[in-house]
């Protein structure tokens, strides 16, 4: 059974004016999946329906398992248990420590009382202090996140999605704000964390050539719309001219170099 399956998935914000039509793939645990498009594609849009963060129109996501569609407020707390999400703005709360920010990524398995009052065991410190050395961070923990750079930011994000023990990870422009090198971290960190520890990844992203080279398959959307999904090695210059419309291989080559 695939870890996600995503059936006929259309969505619309605007009667008569679908943003996703039809969208339907599985994937299959431990993959790293990157979803490439022109800006207006629907690729947040598709991410977001994943975890129910926009509300499915018509059609079915499962997760785990799951009908997420289906499930009540209880049931999505669940299921979002184990589905982390990176933000391309990192959605952190700046006047909060490094470890606070990380820690909240334990919300899910908590009592709002105890979210409220910040009651977190020891072995969930330290789990969030050991994420922390391993993302190369530790010595900011208790930083205030706004004291960070975009790059180490990130750094946070991706582990408070860690600290949640997520079977799946779903990044939205992850490096859109950053620069070459910061870019290049980070994608290095989602490579590492989905091969160590088996975390599937699924990561939005403009850059094609980035996509090439971490992931293991991409899916194209154009016009909300899947019109390519298979292994990076067969995705063409010609092709990803095609479902942008325009000569972008260069342009986006140049976005990193390192
Ligand atoms: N909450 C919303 N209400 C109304 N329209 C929306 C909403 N969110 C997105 N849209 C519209 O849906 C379309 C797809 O947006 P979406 O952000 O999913 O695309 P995208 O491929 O992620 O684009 P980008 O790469 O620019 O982020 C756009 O036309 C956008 O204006």
């Amino acid at each position: 059974m695939p870890l996600l399956e995503v059936n006929g998935l259309t969505k619309s914000y605007q009667p008569g004016n679908p943003i996703l039509k039809d969208v339907s793939f599985s994937v299959e645990a431990g993959e790293f999946v990157a979803v490439i498009g022109p800006s207006g594609a629907g690729k947040s849009t598709m991410l977001r329906c994943l975890n129910r963060m926009v509300d499915i129109a018509e059609g079915q996501v499962f997760f785990d398992g799951k009908d997420v569609g289906a499930q009540n407020k209880k049931g999505l707390r669940d299921v979002r248990k184990h589905i982390g999400m990176v933000f391309q703005h990192y959605n952190l709360v700046p006047r909060l420590t490094v470890i606070e920010n990380v820690l909240h990524g334990r919300f899910g398995y908590k009592s709002t009382l105890q979210g409220v009052l910040g009651r977190f065991t020891e072995a969930e410190k330290q789990k969030a202090f050991e994420l922390l050395e391993k993302l190369g961070i530790a010595e900011h923990a208790y930083k205030r996140c706004d004291q960070l750079s975009g790059g180490q930011q990130q750094r946070v994000g991706i582990c408070r999605a860690l600290i949640q023990d997520p079977k799946i990870i779903l990044c939205d422009e992850p490096i859109a704000s950053l620069d070459p090198n910061s870019s290049k971290v980070i994608m290095d960190h989602l490579k590492t964390i989905s091969i160590e520890f088996g975390i599937t990844c699924i990561v939005n992203l403009h850059q094609v050539d980035v996509a090439k080279d971490y992931a293991n398959r991409v899916i194209g959307l154009k016009k909300g719309e899947v019109v390519f999904d298979g292994p990076s090695l067969l995705l063409s210059e010609s092709f990803t001219d095609e479902i942008y419309g325009m000569k972008t291989a260069v342009e986006t080559r140049e976005l990193i170099t390192v």
